[in-house]
């Protein structure tokens, strides 16, 4: 609000254009914990309303005292000189007109065009999805009060974007195991649902889930826990490296995997390496009837051509196949064929795990 009012005179329709700028800064600084995170950039943006506002009133101040006074001076000679009062007063009013245009014109070439130029900079960097701009030389190298309000506002922008991308970050990615969360799963399959339509592709989808793991956390511990599912999600990150490779942690001991174009064999065959690589990391479960090492079962649900429609129904089916796994005994990998016809998707099998032979 107060840079507002320093900027509400009646100078014509470019004062109009101000509001946007007025109204931005005004919000950076009424919010400076959540904008811009520091209160140092909140004092020196007040700083920068007095300078401004103390400048603008010093020069309107001074044109106009000059001005009447050359005006006065000039009314009176004339009025002198020529003994008629009205021909001096006429020529003093003209004058004074002038003054006043050159004035206000002067306060619009080195005031507002720059803080006009100003506030559209920062009305472009506001949409953070645009490429980061740096401000207009010609505005950020000059020393008044204006270079350093754009100084200050470069340092605002840079601050926000960072913090934004830190909080997308944050809000994309699983703290514990740094995978993807399930809002990367949505953004990532906003790209990957049109993609597989378009390209009719077949598309795989896992369930993994580890292996009795209530009685390992409540024996070993829930920190031993948590680097249990540390290490499961390392094993995850280096079998599923393809670009277009979607590996999330949908919560608890629960992983999902999103493959593009990969058919039912080759998706089987991945899921039960990775089955493997788990069970071969040995990490003792002493409690666990179906190894004496943590393993995990593996539900595959593949869409041929394209028929992914909707996550929420892949991972129906990806559940059901991981149902086959827990009710065959766990540490294998069964999966299931989404058909043409999707309500009648079949179990093709549940294979017996390659890799089970030390588990009894
Ligand atoms: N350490 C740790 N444990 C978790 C986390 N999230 C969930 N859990 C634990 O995971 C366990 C999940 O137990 P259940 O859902 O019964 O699964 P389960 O014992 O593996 O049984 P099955 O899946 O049928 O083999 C619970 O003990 C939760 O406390 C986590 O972030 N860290």
């Amino acid at each position: 609000m107060p840079l507002m009012a320093t900027l509400q005179f009646p100078f014509g329709p470019s004062i109009w254009n101000m509001r946007p700028c007025a109204i931005r800064m005004d919000s950076l600084s009424a919010h400076p914990t959540t904008y811009c995170g520091t209160r140092t950039s909140v004092l020196d943006m007040s700083k920068i309303k007095n300078h401004l506002l103390t400048r603008t009133l010093g020069v309107l101040a001074g044109v106009w005292l000059c001005s009447s006074l050359a005006i006065t001076t000039v009314a009176w000679l004339v009025a002198t000189a020529r003994g008629t009062f009205g021909l001096a007063m006429l020529i003093a009013c003209l004058f004074g007109l002038c003054g006043l245009a050159a004035t206000l014109w002067l306060i619009d070439r080195r005031l507002l065009v720059p803080l006009r130029r100003l506030a559209d900079h920062v009305r472009f960097e506001h949409d953070f999805g645009g490429t980061p701009r740096e401000i207009p030389f010609d505005l950020s190298s000059r020393t008044d009060a204006e270079g350093l309000l754009a100084r200050q506002l470069q340092k605002l922008i840079e601050a926000s974007r960072n913090h934004n991308a830190a909080l997308l970050e944050q809000t994309l990615n699983d703290p514990l195991t740094g995978l993807g969360n399930r809002r990367m799963l949505e953004k990532r399959l906003d790209i990957l649902v049109p993609l597989s339509r378009r390209l009719s592709c077949t598309v795989s989808a896992m369930m993994i889930d580890v292996d009795h793991f209530k009685p390992f956390n409540d024996n070993y511990g829930h920190l031993a826990g948590d680097s249990c599912l540390v290490d499961i999600a390392g094993v995850l990150r280096d079998t599923f490296r393809r670009d277009t490779d979607v590996v999330v942690r949908l919560g608890g001991e629960e992983f999902l995997v999103l493959l593009i174009n990969t058919g039912k064999e080759e998706a089987w065959a991945l899921a039960d390496a990775m089955r493997g690589m788990i069970q071969a990391l040995g990490l003792p479960h002493e409690y666990s009837p179906v190894a004496p090492v943590v393993t995990v079962s593996v539900g595959v649900v593949t869409s041929p051509n394209g028929l992914l429609i909707d996550i929420d129904e892949m991972i129906t089916y990806a559940d059901q196949a991981l149902y086959d796994c827990k009710a065959h005994g766990r540490n294998r990998v069964a999966a299931r064929l989404i058909g043409a016809d999707e309500t009648s998707a079949e179990p093709i099998a549940a294979a017996e795990p390659t890799a089970q032979t030390s588990s009894g």
